[in-house]
């Protein structure tokens, strides 16, 4: 077992890791939901992997099944199968007194909603100490100062959340889900209620919260400025993971530093992939598709066998009213490869 500590020198003590792996780890993971005779798959194999502290963003339309992986993640559901791990911790086989501790002490959660984070007779450094109160952490008082320092609300400390404003709020609420060092931050649109300015501003305190503790982020988000924060975007579709978005600073040739976005289609351990929806459509391709493998990745062709082509493989495979549909290069030559 590693144990990794990471935090900046003079910023507050950061995670305490006893795990070696990611802090996010989930494998075909499904959620049924059963009302009233109905059953609703709200993850059908969902697959994620998320390292000791990274910032990412999980998008995806509504009805996609975010909100249920937070819930699970966050230890307020259980999944009906698959497996998932988060800072080692195994969800699906703690018993009620381990749900407690990880909810404490492993996950922080800050809520859409500014009220549902926050007491509200409270002030912000009440509430900002009373996760360690009920931890019975001693170095209460300095961590609340440097946690409110850190997330740029220091001055509000003796203030109640009406005297707030709603990105204020929504920062000392950052400030208490860190309160007892959580390896992880996990956000359900907690930008969803504010303006673009309030929005960035709690953006960037993920941001900060990440580099200056350690703390792995993941938030849900329709903000679509979110790009601007998080290094990597996950999509889900369908209560699946199907694209990664991930973004890197590179300095070019003439000396200017640009970040570069690159997408990414995610291929599961059987090796299956969701093509884009847009491809689908732009190419006309269903039922089913000719694959043919390249020695660095494979390409995906359209079935011709309605429209009279010579077979598969040859020189003249292509339709020529038909574009191509190439797979994205990062298509691994065969589902080994992925693993
Ligand atoms: N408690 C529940 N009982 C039954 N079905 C549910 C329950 N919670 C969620 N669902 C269903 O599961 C699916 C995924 O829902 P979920 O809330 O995870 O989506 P979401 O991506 O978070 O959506 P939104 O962006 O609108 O919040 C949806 O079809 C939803 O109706």
């Amino acid at each position: 077992m590693n144990t990794t500590t990471d935090h900046a020198p003079g910023t507050p003590a950061g995670v305490v890791r006893e795990h070696g792996g990611p802090d996010i780890w989930c494998e075909d993971l499904v959620r049924i939901y059963s009302t009233e005779g109905v059953e609703v798959q709200a993850l059908q194999g969902l697959n994620l992997v998320v390292d000791p502290g990274d910032v990412v963003a999980l998008v995806g339309a509504s009805g996609s099944g975010k909100s249920t992986l937070l819930g699970i993640l966050s230890g307020l559901d259980r999944p009906t199968g698959g497996r998932a791990r988060v800072a080692g911790v195994d969800l699906l086989t703690m018993n009620r007194a381990q749900r407690v501790d990880y909810q404490r002490h492993v996950v922080g959660f800050v809520w859409q909603q500014t009220s549902r984070n926050l007491l509200p007779f409270l002030t912000a450094a009440e509430n900002v100490a009373l996760p360690m109160v009920i931890s019975n952490r001693t170095d209460r008082r300095t961590r609340v100062a440097e946690l409110l320092d850190l997330l740029d609300v220091g001055g509000c400390a003796d203030r109640r959340p009406s005297q707030l404003s709603g990105g204020q709020q929504q920062r000392v609420a950052i400030a208490t889900a860190l309160a007892n060092s959580p390896a992880v931050l996990l956000a359900d649109e907690p930008t969803g209620e504010l303006d673009d300015a309030a929005s960035e501003q709690v953006l960037e305190a993920m941001r900060t919260a990440a580099q200056e503790l350690g703390t792995t982020v993941l938030v849900v988000t329709h903000d679509p400025t979110v790009s601007d924060h998080v290094r990597r975007t996950v999509q889900i579709r369908d209560g699946r993971t199907s694209t990664e978005v991930l973004r890197q600073r590179v300095v070019g040739a003439d000396g200017v530093e640009r970040v570069v976005a690159r997408e990414y289609t995610v291929i599961d351990r059987a090796g299956r992939i969701q093509l884009p929806r847009q491809h689908v459509q732009d190419l006309g391709l269903r039922d089913r598709v000719r694959i043919e493998k390249e020695t660095t990745h494979v390409q995906v062709w359209p079935d011709d066998q309605d429209h009279g082509l010579p077979p598969a493989g040859g020189d003249d495979a292509a339709s020529p009213t038909s574009a191509p549909t190439t797979s994205p290069t990062t298509a691994p030559a065969s589902p080994e490869d992925a693993r």
